[in-house]
Formats: structure tokens, C-alpha cells, sequence
């Protein structure tokens, strides 16, 4: 873990090691955020983040989401996600659902792709396993640009929550 001073101090390419992956495969995140230093406070720095995602056209937001893997799918199965995701996912207990919950949520994943051309994207830590199947099938009823903002806000605490496992406020 590292302190506030710790990280305004950071040499820039460590800066961009530690926080390239604050959301998803987005290194280019923490190379603007990294602009920003010093912070004052950790919640300072977690607001550069997501002020990164406010700032994206509907286009680079829309690449943000379509970066994230689905949820128990096949990166999963095969092993093959990052080690952020495979710790979100082990903690609302995707890592123990059965054959049949599997099943459910890899269609509904399919139907939700279907609609809106990018993955289903909710803050793994924040839900369960019947939470996130109900979220499926209730935000499948929405509009694309409203799941567009939906699924931001989802990277935006998935974002906070993997900033707070880096740096803490003292
Ligand atoms: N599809 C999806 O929501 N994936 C993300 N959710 C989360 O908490 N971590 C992820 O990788």
C-alpha cells in the first residue's frame, strides 16, 4: 500500500505501473491522471480517475466497456483474466456458482451484448450472484445510451475500489 505522499512522489512510469489498471486495460488513465499530482487527499485522486471517464467521447467510453471481460465467461473459465477481475468475480462468488446459474448468466450476457454491443458491466464487489442475474435482466430493459451511463458509473466503482487496495489516506 501506498500513502498520498508516496504517491505524488512516484516517478511517473512507476505512477502509471501502479494505477494502469485502475479501470480496465486503460493505461492511458493513469498517464492523465498521473498530470494531476499532488493530490491532497485519496478521494482527490479517485476524482481525477473518474473525471478521465467523464471527459471520454461516447466512442472511447463505449471501448472502456467493451475492454471489460463478462462476467463467469470464457476468460474466466479459462483462467485468463486479469488479476483485479479474478478477485471481483471470487468475491460476489462467481467462482462457485453451478452448472445451471452458469448457464443463466451466460445467456443473459449473450442477450445483453446482443442488445447493446458491449458487455454487462456491474461492480462485482458491490453484488452477489442473484444480485448481478438480477441486474441482467432488469437493465436489459433500458436504453442504450442509459446503459451507457449505467455501465460507467459500474467502472467508476470498480475504479475506487481498486484505487482503495493501492493507496490509503494516511
Ligand atoms: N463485466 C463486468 O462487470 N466485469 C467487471 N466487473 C467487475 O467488478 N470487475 C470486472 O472485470
Amino acid at each position: 500500500m501506498y500513502s498520498v505522499p508516496e504517491v505524488n512522489s512516484m516517478p511517473d512510469d512507476r505512477f502509471v505501473w501502479v494505477f494502469g489498471n485502475v479501470i480496465e486495460l486503460c493505461e492511458d488513465a493513469a498517464v492523465w491522471v498521473k498530470k494531476k499530482r499532488p493530490f491532497n487527499r485519496l478521494a482527490d485522486l479517485c476524482t481525477e480517475f473518474h473525471k478521465y471517464l467523464d471527459n471520454l467521447s461516447v466512442e472511447e467510453k463505449l471501448v472502456i466497456l467493451k475492454s471489460h471481460p463478462d462476467l463467469a465467461g470464457r476468460l474466466a473459465v479459462l483462467g485468463e483474466l486479469t488479476k483485479e477481475s479474478t478477485e471481483e468475480q471470487k468475491s460476489a462468488g462467481l467462482d462457485k456458482i453451478n452448472a445451471e446459474q452458469k448457464s443463466i448468466i451466460n445467456a443473459c450476457n449473450e442477450r445483453y451484448k446482443l442488445k447493446f454491443g458491449f458487455p454487462f458491466i456491474i461492480c462485482a464487489r458491490e453484488n452477489k450472484v442473484q444480485s448481478i442475474i438480477d441486474g441482467l435482466n432488469s437493465r436489459i430493459l433500458n436504453s442504450r445510451d442509459q446503459e451507457i451511463e449505467t455501465g460507467i458509473n459500474e467502472v467508476k466503482k470498480i475504479c475506487k475500489l481498486r484505487i482503495l487496495d493501492i493507496v490509503n489516506e494516511n
